[in-house]
């Protein structure tokens, strides 16, 4: 390859695999097949996406979501919050995290364990337990981090990662959010997010009870 003037073989990555000097020369390059193909995966997007993350790779505990949110939160991303017992997933669900991710670049969700949702909800309640509840909401690809908490509300969550932005549906008054002036001292901001979808896992609960009370229909 004639190159010259500081001309540059460079990798997808960034690499440079070779450089020329002043004047025109031939400059060539050995390619590390290996480093080829991982490079295909990285950067082909049609390729088998394996760059996409699974599920499990999601649910991640504090210190770790600390750290890898640190990380690109340096290369200047955006982190959002929320969290919420997340027991029957719904429609309003699904739409309000989405809502949430399009506040920031990443989106970290706080996940009540069972003895918390139970000291929440009632002794009946979660209905799908914590491993559950983390898996459903891992595979939502709006949520990038999962994070189960024990304590009764996520203010240790809130407080180690004080997110760019702090989401909670808009049935909590921002005077009830747990977090906020910790987020807003911090500079970030909070967002309330409006329901779109009139659901409730208490609704579905009620539906479902009601069901297995009616008659079955006879012909
Ligand atoms: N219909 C909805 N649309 C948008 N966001 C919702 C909706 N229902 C709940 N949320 C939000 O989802 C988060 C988790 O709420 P939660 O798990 O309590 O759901 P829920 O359906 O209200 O449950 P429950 O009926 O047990 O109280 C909260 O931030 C809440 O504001
Ligand atoms: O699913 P819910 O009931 O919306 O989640 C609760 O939210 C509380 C809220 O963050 C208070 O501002 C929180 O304290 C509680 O632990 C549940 O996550």
């Amino acid at each position: 390859m004639d190159m010259a003037g500081h001309s540059m073989i460079v990798a997808p990555d960034g690499t440079v695999l070779q450089s020329a000097a002043m004047e025109a020369a031939v400059i060539t390059s050995k390619l590390d097949s290996t480093a080829v193909d991982e490079q295909r995966h990285r950067f082909y997007p049609a390729g088998d996406r394996s760059w996409l993350t699974t599920d499990h790779e999601k649910v991640q505990d504090l210190d770790t979501v600390a750290a890898k949110t640190r990380l690109i939160r340096r290369q200047g991303s955006r982190l959002a919050f929320t969290n919420g017992c997340f027991d029957l997933v719904h429609a309003g669900h699904v739409s309000y995290l989405e809502a949430a991710r399009r506040t920031a670049d990443c989106l970290v969700v706080g996940i009540n364990t069972d003895a918390s949702v139970r000291s929440l909800k009632g002794a009946d309640r979660p209905v799908n337990n914590e491993q559950d509840r983390a898996r459903v909401l891992a595979a939502l690809g709006c949520v990038d981090y999962v994070i189960l908490f024990a304590d009764p509300t996520p203010l240790r969550l809130i407080t180690t990662l004080l997110p760019d932005v702090l989401v909670k549906g808009a049935d909590w008054p921002e005077a009830e959010i747990v977090g906020a002036s910790e987020v807003k001292a911090a500079g970030g901001r909070v967002v309330r997010i409006v329901f779109q979808h009139d659901r409730s896992t208490t609704a579905l609960i009620d539906k479902i009870r009601a069901s297995a009370r009616a008659p079955i229909n006879t012909f």
